[in-house]
């Protein structure tokens, strides 16, 4: 509804959600909120000069073509360029009602003077009963849509001219005659408008206000009514029942009409810059440099991350009566010459008086007088400026300094407490996490010794306790041979790893923190995957041995993994290596990497998102075992995948999960959708982003083949076909529904382990669907911590599960696989399973997951990985 701007809102039966042009000056749109037609349909690559949404669709004027472009969902409207479009027209705002949109279109340069064609307008609209050219006498600008109809102002005499049903809204017949207008922004059924002048007062007519009768003489409890406001007004937009405006003289919104009784109240004590309303609720961007977006009223989009643009870029000189939007260092219009005006402030807040007045540049200052004081913030305000001068400064101080550093201490103090308290409060939960008896032991039993004044590790205590074994900087230095470049392996973004051999004849690997400016984020990732890694323990994680801290270097020891990254092997110089990774081989450590996620998210107590599944995370030990590496990025996640996580995002692009870097929701889901592009890595044998491909992306470039139903042309070249293509095939659709875009369709890891084991038993030529579970040492021959009593074909008892080791202050309750997979099939997990391997190729065609990965042209994908 109303005026398009910087900033609009979606409403209706789809979800509330939230657009707005990005702060950064790129006028890129940037959406949150819960219609998923319209999240996942935001253009995130086109520019636009400004938005407008409606009842489920959103909408914005394309800088390139000056032609509307709508994403999300309308009966009415078609969505992208609206149709049927005029070639070449061009509009110069465009505005939407509950099911129609509007454009006015740019005047036609070249006509003829003084025909009357030049002071003519041209709206085009499209969608409910609107899908026309309008031709009206007169220039209008500031179109505002309300639900069904449209209203513009005259330029030439600043009256309102409507348009539309007016049977529901009739607001045409009530349009005050003879007023003068500079703004107005048309509702539900009604339109505001700040009259020309001094005063700037507002004033409103339409059918919304005939409400006033019923509420009044009914239920106050159902809805409830404001009056509009007297005091001068900035800006003002239009709701179902309501307006909301902005104050003149301190920027604060005020609301009126008729509003449902949950609704909040616009929040007071704060200004905003300008403000979009939706049917119940209204958001408005804060004055300041946060340029904040904050919503009230009923229904609107809870937490909006994104700093948004205050205003429309404009390459004019701002009108008199505005100012430009000025010191901000990120200005959000980029182009050289273009500005955002805003409204100058006319009149000061009662008790003060105009300091300076509105300029070009700046708004006008109030101060105020201090000389007659009435208010409570006259008078503090007053008393802070008068002692922070000349000798009234030194006596302020001298009374003041001793109460404001006790009331510093005393604040440090309970700070100091409610830490404590909040800390061993943490402490007592997570211990309450435990389910492993194993866990309970006394501080007291030290896994460290002292010898000769310097501590030293208890080796089997230690190796009981699986804690992490702390090295002094020398003993890595002399065992990774001085850290010469002959020892490195690998390197990542912040670290190198290097070769080396402890002491004892130990082959581990060493990763030495590389010392970056952003030296905190090292140290935090430092911290975080030490303390993960000393506390997780499983198979297919890889061991941290110990680590070293010392000044200002940070080294962690893992236990070497003969045969490198995955990531090397299938992208690697050599392309034996990638030849010598058959299918067997592939899905084996497909299987094996998704049981160490699967612990990580199911078996963790609280569950761990580990944030950076991708194949150079994957390593390979010496007896092709996979482990999964690297938790730098790990986090401790919400206790179930319905609680998202508002994380920036963090991860390698190309396997990170849209919904986390578009709209910050991260859950163990997000890992879910990496392992569905390592799977397709797996599979296909190309990188995850690969420019020498036309769709760069690697989910872009598999999902339509899936869909097609050519797995041929997915599948790894290098690779014979195997005689059981339907296992590959039942791994390419676990895949396919890993990378689906919303989290809560894609299946969890639990399932994606199940569904792998299966596909890996049917690949080894184990054709029943009934057949347990293939332990990965029997099919690599792998003697680490497993017991090998497992035989094809046998049973295996729940209490043979050794996958798992020792316990820590994570959980990990002693939960076998037959044990899952029992859990899984009583939520008929199996069923679908077997299900799912019958109708493999119909399932295949009729995937309608919705996929549309960041393309790989956006600057988010220059990663150094690729
Ligand atoms: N325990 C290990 N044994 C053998 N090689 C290793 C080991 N750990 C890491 N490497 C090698 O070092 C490389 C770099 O590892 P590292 O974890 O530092 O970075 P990364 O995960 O590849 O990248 P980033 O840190 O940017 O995510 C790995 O790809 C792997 O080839």
């Amino acid at each position: 509804l109303g005026s398009m701007s910087s900033i609009a809102i979606s409403y209706g039966e789809g979800g509330s959600v939230f657009c707005g042009l990005k702060s950064d000056g790129s006028h890129l749109v940037v959406c949150y909120g819960s219609n998923s037609a319209i999240l996942y349909g935001t253009p995130g690559h086109l520019q636009f000069i400004g938005l407008t949404g409606g009842d489920g669709f959103m909408c914005g004027l394309l800088m390139l073509s000056h032609q509307p472009y709508c994403w999300g969902n309308s009966a009415f409207i078609q969505m992208g360029v609206p149709q049927p479009m005029t070639k070449g027209a061009e509009y110069l705002e465009v505005s939407a009602g509950d099911y129609h949109l509007c454009g006015l279109r740019k005047p036609i340069v070249g006509r003829r003077k003084n025909s009357n064609i030049i002071s003519s307008s041209l709206v085009d609209c499209w969608g409910y009963n609107m899908t026309r050219n309008f031709v009206f006498d007169k220039q209008l600008h500031s179109l505002s849509a309300g639900s069904e109809f449209n209203c513009a102002l005259s330029s030439k005499d600043k009256s309102v001219f409507c348009w539309g049903d007016e049977n529901s809204s009739q607001v045409i017949s009530l349009i005050p005659k003879e007023k003068k207008f500079q703004k107005i922004a048309a509702g539900g059924y009604h339109v505001c408008g700040i009259l020309d002048g001094l005063e700037s007062r507002v004033l409103c007519w339409g059918k919304s206000l005939e409400f006033e009768e019923e509420v009044t003489g009914t239920s106050t409890e159902e809805k409830i009514l404001d009056l509009p406001p007297k005091e001068p007004l900035l800006a003002v937009v239009g709701g179902k029942f309501y307006a909301c405006g902005i104050k003149r003289y301190d920027h604060s919104a005020v609301c009126w009409g008729f509003f449902v009784n949950r609704s909040t109240p616009a929040p007071t004590g704060i200004g905003f810059y300008d403000l979009a309303a939706g049917n119940y609720f209204t958001c408005g961007v804060l004055t300041g440099t946060s340029m904040s977006p904050v919503c009230w009223g009923l229904g609107f989009p809870a937490s909006i991350p994104l700093a948004v643009s205050p205003g429309l870029c404009i390459d004019t000189p701002c009108p008199p009566g505005t100012h430009e939007l000025s010191n901000q260092e990120n200005s959000p219009c980029k182009f050289t010459g273009s500005h955002i005006c805003l409204p100058c402030s006319t009149s000061c807040p009662p008790g003060m008086y105009q300091k300076s007045v509105c300029t070009e540049r700046s708004d006008q200052v109030c101060v105020y007088n201090c000389s007659s004081c009435s208010s409570h913030d006259c008078s503090s305000n007053c008393s802070s400026s008068a002692t922070s001068g000349g000798k009234e400064k030194g006596k302020f101080w001298s009374l003041q300094l001793p109460i404001a550093t006790a009331e510093i201490g005393f604040a440090l103090f309970l700070v100091a407490v409610v830490s404590i308290t909040a800390a061993l409060y943490i402490r007592y939960r997570l211990r309450n996490c435990r389910c492993s008896e194993n866990d309970t032991r006394s501080s007291k039993d030290s896994a460290f010794t002292k010898d000769n004044g310097k501590i030293r590790p208890d080796l089997d205590e230690l190796q009981k306790r699986r804690r992490a074994r702390v090295f002094t900087y020398e003993e890595l230095e002399k065992a990774a041979d001085g850290f010469k470049e002959e020892s490195i392996v690998g390197k990542g973004s912040f670290s190198c790893v290097y070769k080396g051999v402890l002491r004892d004849g130990t082959t581990v690997a060493v990763k030495r923190a590389i010392m970056s400016s952003d030296k905190q984020k090292n140290s935090n990732e430092f911290r975080t995957e030490l303390d993960l890694l000393s506390r997780l323990n499983h198979a297919h994680l890889l061991s941290l041995l110990g680590y070293c801290e010392e000044c200002g270097e940070r080294l962690l020891v893992y236990e070497f993994m003969a045969h490198g990254s995955l990531h090397n092997h299938l992208h690697g110089k050599n392309k034996a290596l990638k030849e010598q990774l058959d299918w067997v081989k592939r899905v084996t450590i497909a299987v094996q990497a998704a049981r160490g996620i699967e612990y990580l998210h199911g078996y963790a107590c609280p569950p761990v998102i580990h944030r950076d599944i991708k194949s150079s995370n994957i390593l390979i030990d010496e007896e092709h075992n996979a482990r999964v590496a690297d938790f730098g990025l790990s986090l401790l996640g919400p206790v179930d995948s319905g609680s998202p996580l508002a994380e920036l995002p963090a991860g390698t692009l190309g396997y990170l999960d849209p919904e986390y870097y578009r709209l910050h929701y991260l859950t163990t889901k997000s890992d879910v959708y990496s392992f569905g592009v390592l799977l397709l890595e797996i599979l296909s044998g190309r990188k995850a982003i690969d420019m020498h491909y036309e769709e760069g992306n690697i989910v872009e470039w598999a999902v339509p083949l899936i869909k097609a139903g050519d797995i041929n042309a997915l599948l790894d070249p290098v690779l014979k076909h195997p005689s059981e293509i339907e296992a590959l095939k039942r791994i390419v659709s676990v895949a396919c529904k890993c990378v689906r875009m919303r989290g809560k369709d894609r299946p969890s890891m639990d399932k994606v382990t199940t569904a792998l084991e299966r596909a890996l038993a049917q690949l080894m030529g184990n054709p029943s669907s009934e057949q347990p579970i293939l332990p990965t040492e029997v099919v690599l021959g792998s003697s680490r911590m497993h017991k090998k009593s497992w035989r094809i074909g046998s049973k295996r008892s729940g209490s043979e599960n050794t996958e798992f080791r020792g316990g820590s202050w994570i959980t990990f309750p002693s939960v076998t696989s037959s044990q899952r997979r029992k859990s899984s099939a009583s939520e008929g997990d199996v069923a679908e399973e077997e299900d799912e391997g019958r109708k493999q190729q119909e399932a295949l065609r009729s995937l309608e997951e919705e996929i549309g990965p960041a393309s790989p042209g956006q600057s988010l994908f220059l990663h150094h990985n690729f």
